[in-house]
């Protein structure tokens, strides 16, 4: 038997949006469960990511219309999240690769890359990272395992470190302390390979790749390894930066890497003391890259970063409530949302191809 009740509040659901893919979340089979009970309505709302930049206020309207409702006196607003994979996984059993570039060295790439792999793994996220900044290699000691060693499982994979929340796998825990790397092309391409087909990842949402700087045998050899869903590119403000980053953009433009947005880090300073804003290299500058490019935030200058990297723990894990953590945050967040909108594209753009020709708009 129907409940006039119920099929009033799936009424109202249909009449709001997810505000990121602009459609209603009864169509796009966002309810997972809608229930009345004496005028109370729960109500769960199954996301695209678990790291959803706009759940609150998904929940505000959700409330919002089950609440006009007539007869219903309050509602109950739950989430679950399933990361839709696209229709060609990136590897077996991971949904997701993310690139993390940038278009020189020590713009701070390594730490977004970390607190971005930490923030989703705190929001719920199954999320890996990789260490393919091969010739650098600091993931290992920002996730305070510099010591740790990569082992093999009973496959013969590597098994990736876990720490935070998140597998990750770094040449540092391959390679004696210490020692650096003299590899050439050739040898770097099978290094990646190995890193992402011969490690026992496991089941992921994300994996996020941290880069070496620039536009080298690395990069592109990622590219042609597996599909990627796209790529973040960190920079600082100045000029210099801005120009090098311009070079990344247009590699990965080349490589048919999408760019899902910029990072802008070190973007200004506030001095503790005195609570004055110094932009020391140019806040907002990353807006010359051109409007097509989503700014994903902006993460100030903060000692505890750098302090968190080096005693191993992620900033956004280690001191959440500063203001570049919330950036940092965010920036994970916004970056889920774009991989969410990105797949939502893809399974429409699939479905209009699988229709008859003869329905095909022209
Ligand atoms: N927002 C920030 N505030 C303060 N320190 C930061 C910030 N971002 C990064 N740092 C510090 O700057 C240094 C360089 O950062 P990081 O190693 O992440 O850069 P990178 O771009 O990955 O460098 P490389 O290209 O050498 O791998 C580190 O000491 C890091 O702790």
């Amino acid at each position: 038997m129907r409940d006039p009740a119920l099929d009033a509040v799936m009424e109202a659901l249909k009449t709001v949006n997810d505000p990121e893919l602009h459609r209603d979340l009864v169509s796009l089979g966002m309810i997972e469960r809608a229930e009345v009970s004496g005028g109370v309505a729960a109500v769960k709302v199954n996301l695209t990511t678990p790291a959803c930049p706009l759940k609150g206020k998904i929940e505000g309207d959700v409330r919002e219309a089950v609440m006009a409702v007539p007869g219903i006196t309050d509602v109950v607003v739950t989430f679950g999240a399933m990361v839709r994979a696209p229709s060609q996984p990136a590897l077996p059993g991971v949904k997701h690769v993310l690139l993390v570039g940038s278009g020189k060295g020590g713009v701070g790439k390594s730490s977004v890359a970390v607190n971005i792999a930490a923030a989703l793994a705190r929001d719920g996220a199954k999320v890996g990272l990789l260490d393919a900044d091969v010739y650098g290699p600091s993931v290992a000691h920002m996730m305070g395992q510099g010591a740790a060693k990569v082992t093999a499982n009973a496959e013969r994979k590597m098994q990736p470190i876990e720490a935070h929340g998140v597998r990750f796998i770094s040449m540092a825990n391959l390679s004696p302390a210490g020692q650096a790397l003299v590899w050439r092309g050739p040898m770097l391409h099978s290094a990646v390979q190995q890193f992402l087909k011969d490690a026992a990842w496991g089941d992921l949402d994300y994996l996020i790749v941290d880069l070496p700087p620039g536009t080298g045998d690395v990069q592109l050899s990622l590219t042609q390894t597996v599909q990627v869903t796209g790529a973040v590119i960190v920079t600082t403000p100045q000029d210099v930066a801005l120009i090098d980053a311009a070079r990344a953009i247009d590699m990965f433009r080349k490589a048919s890497v999408p760019v899902l947005g910029i990072v802008e880090n070190m973007s200004y300073f506030v001095a503790p003391d005195t609570g004055l804003t110094y932009d020391l290299f140019g806040r907002g500058g990353s807006r010359k890259l051109g409007a097509e490019h989503l700014l994903l935030g902006e993460v100030p200058i903060d000692m505890e970063v750098r302090k968190d990297s080096d005693a191993g723990v992620p900033a956004v894990l280690a001191h959440p409530d500063s203001v570049a953590s919330a950036a940092l945050t965010q920036i994970a967040r916004n970056l889920a949302g774009q991989v969410s909108v990105r797949s939502m594209a893809q399974s429409l753009q699939q479905s209009l191809a699988d229709l008859p020709d003869q329905l095909t708009v022209v």
